[in-house]
């Protein structure tokens, strides 16, 4: 059972850190240079300096360059092979989009060994041949941890994956125990599919089930909690199975924090996005740049405090080699609230070193840095860790067996105990981690977390991940400004009517200033260009039919701006419909450009259909439209070969395609099957699209 903990540095560190209280703060920050005094002294024998052509080497550190070598070594792609180099008690895969399933993978990993002392190896399902996990041995429990995207489909790095349980595999797992833990979200047709999925393959192959698959539930905000619930049934089941003992759990680092040593400026990352070593490239996925933001305008506002919804346009002309396809996304790098960073970096007393450069490397066998190797802590507050989040009920109890005194250790694990008084805990106040500190101050006045290491505040809070948008322009229309509709909405809390809480990306989006403000706080946003699947037909003249609610207007925004265009050099377009739903007449987002390209470029080509829900005595919704205006609709999907497309929330495209189903059977007498099956091709032949969120 080989679980690394430290490296080879630790001693050193220890002995600084001893040292520490001794040296004044200059004498600490000159240690490095003193150490490195006496081995140039003792290998040249002069303290006279020599021109050393390699002199820089001495300020690098081979973690600095580990990316490069991670990519160039060749790993096995065989499944059993890593198990059996680590001897491994689980081999824990994940699939995994936008990170939550990965984390979770980790988590178990961790915590198995933590407290049973298990070795688990976390595994990438795209860096092994599934046909391999055949091999693994019986006495290794394989997990999978996976999630749902699109419309029902696995994340990016579990197609493979999928494709090869659906391939009918001649292989027989009848030696191998699995267990599976699905993320996904209610609101979507297909809930949790890819887990079911993979199990239900798996099953078949003849794996034995070893506990029920988990499925977490986004839509009523339980994921965290529905992962606890199932990873505590796991672990107690494992515990059973092979007589383990819980270990008294104290805090084993993930990473390590060196500070006070010397790094050039050029390797320090002080807001740049992080990128994981090996992170490619792709057709689909252009570089990350800096762009400026050229303006920002507010298209709506609501009676609602603090919630609007924004324009805002950014410029890409300093980056020709990047393009962008009319419907595609773009991902954008937020920022903490300089509040939030503020309070954190006073509560753990790093005022002094918020500034200076601090190392930090993985001593995780399983882990891959997720922060930049080298930045400040300061930097890392605003940019690389989502510090504004609230705290998850394992965050509590890991900050409670920390604690700096027991009034403080009781009072937060009775905080997390369960479930219900975690859920109490979370709508009495805005609780993120600064603030849960803050909180155990007042449990004990004479107790401060000057002394918790800033490894531990590394390794439980999650890495800050870019937020995609649909993108509002069109590339024929206005190939360098892109815009982007964005709603800025802060979450509420239902025992505290006086505080709201803002988006971390709509905030930081709303508050961006223009490049040319002179008070400007950073007028530069980090951004990526990703292709999407929602794309408008080869053909102008196919007809679309547009469904689309709040900020999903988005892209039919961009679809009709680029279709005015082909209309006005003369060339035919299908006919498009647009069904839209907002509040009132006030939200009615780009009304104005709406209507006037239905009467001029468009004319007899757009037909809007507006659902207003607040409007009136009675709540109209978009699927009500779609339902009144069902015999055209039909007439053109069924007939004509219209592209439809979906955009918006989960629960309105799953009302809007019940509608299309009932019609569909009242009109046509089709059954539920056919309905699926010209669903399903409508999809293959790229004639439906959806883009909904949670
Ligand atoms: C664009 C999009 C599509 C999604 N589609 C589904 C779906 O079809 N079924 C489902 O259960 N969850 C769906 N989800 C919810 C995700 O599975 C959920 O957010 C999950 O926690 C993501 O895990 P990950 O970060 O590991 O990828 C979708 C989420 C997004 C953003």
């Amino acid at each position: 059972m080989a679980f690394l903990n430290n490296n080879g540095t630790q001693p050193l560190l220890h002995a600084l850190e001893s040292l520490r209280g001794k040296l004044s703060h200059d004498d600490f920050l000159l240690l490095p240079l003193v150490i490195l005094g006496s081995v140039y002294i003792f290998n040249c024998g002069s303290i006279i300096p020599k021109k050393d052509p390699y002199d820089y080497m001495w300020f690098e550190r081979p973690q600095a360059d580990a990316a490069a070598c991670v990519q160039s070594e060749k790993r096995s792609r065989k499944a059993a092979d890593i198990v059996r180099q680590r001897d491994a008690d689980l081999i824990i895969f994940w699939g995994s989009q936008s990170g939550t399933a990965e984390g979770y993978a980790h988590r178990l990993a961790r915590e198995s060994h933590q407290r049973y002392k298990l070795v688990a190896v976390v595994a990438d399902l795209a860096d092994y041949d599934a046909e391999t996990i055949a091999a693994i041995p019986s006495a290794t429990l394989a997990i999978f941890i996976m999630s749902t995207y699109g419309e029902g489909d696995p994340s990016d790095n579990a197609q493979d994956f999928i494709s090869w349980t659906r391939s009918n595999p001649d292989v027989n797992l009848s030696h191998l125990k699995i267990a599976a833990f699905g993320c996904g979200n209610s609101n979507y047709r297909y809930f949790n599919k890819t887990i079911e999925e993979a199990v239900n393959s798996l099953l078949k192959l003849g794996a034995i089930p070893f506990t029920p698959t988990g499925k977490g539930d986004e839509a009523t905000r339980t994921t965290e909690e529905d992962f606890v619930e199932w990873k505590e049934r796991l672990l107690s089941t494992l515990c059973l199975e092979h007589e383990l003992t819980e270990a008294e759990t104290a805090y084993e680092p993930e990473v390590e924090v060196i500070k006070g040593e010397y790094v050039p400026q050029r390797d320090l990352q002080l807001g740049t996005p992080f990128q994981k070593a090996g992170t490619k490239l792709s057709a689909t996925t252009t570089a990350i740049v800096p762009v400026p933001v050229t303006q920002r305008t507010c298209l709506s506002r609501y009676s609602a405090p603090g919630r609007s919804v924004i324009e805002v346009k950014i410029d890409l002309t300093a980056h020709p080699h990047i393009k962008y396809k009319t419907g595609d996304h773009i991902a954008v790098w937020p920022e903490n609230a300089a509040q939030e960073v503020e309070s954190l970096i006073a509560i753990l007393g790093l005022q002094d070193e918020r500034s200076k450069p601090i190392r930090i490397s993985s001593v995780s066998a399983n882990k891959e840095l997720e922060v930049p190797a080298s930045t400040t802590i300061e930097a890392l507050f605003c940019h690389y860790l989502e510090i504004s989040g609230p705290v998850s009920r394992e965050t509590i109890l890991a900050v409670a067996r920390v604690a700096p005194s027991a009034a403080i250790r009781d009072g937060l694990s009775a905080i997390g105990k369960d479930r219900e008084t975690y859920a109490l805990f979370l709508e009495s106040d805005y609780f993120t981690f600064s603030r849960l500190l803050a909180l155990g101050c007042g449990m004990d006045s004479s107790a401060s977390w000057h002394e918790l290491p800033l490894s531990f505040v590394i390794d439980n809070i999650p890495r800050m991940q870019p937020r995609l948008y649909s993108i509002s322009s069109s590339r024929i229309v206005s190939p360098r400004q892109v815009s982007l509709t964005v709603s800025v909405k802060p979450s509420l809390i239902s025992g505290r009517p006086d505080i709201s809480i803002p988006g971390i990306t709509s905030s930081f989006l709303a508050n961006t200033r223009d490049s040319d403000d002179t008070v400007a706080r950073r007028s530069n946003l980090y951004v990526q260009i990703r292709e999407s699947t929602f794309k408008l037909p080869a053909t102008d003249n196919t007809p679309l039919v547009m469904v689309a609610a709040g900020t999903g207007i988005a892209p039919f925004r961009a679809f009709i701006q680029e279709k005015a265009r082909i209309a006005s050099i003369g060339k035919q377009v299908g006919k498009l419909i647009l069904f839209f739903g907002c509040q009132a007449d006030s939200d009615y987002l780009y009304a104005d450009e709406l209507r006037e390209l239905s009467t001029s470029s468009l004319a007899g080509k757009l037909k809007l259909v507006v659902a207003f829900s607040r409007a009136g005595a009675q709540k109209v919704y978009v699927q009500d439209r779609v339902r009144q205006e069902q015999q055209e609709v039909l007439q053109l999907l069924c007939e004509q070969d219209a592209a439809f497309y979906i955009c918006g929330a989960s629960t309105m495209a799953k009302e809007v395609g019940n509608t299309l189903s009932q019609a569909l059977q009242e009109t046509r007498n089709w059954s539920e099957a056919q309905i699926m099956e010209w669903r399903d091709s409508a999809k293959k032949s790229k004639r439906w699209f959806e883009d909904v969120w949670g």
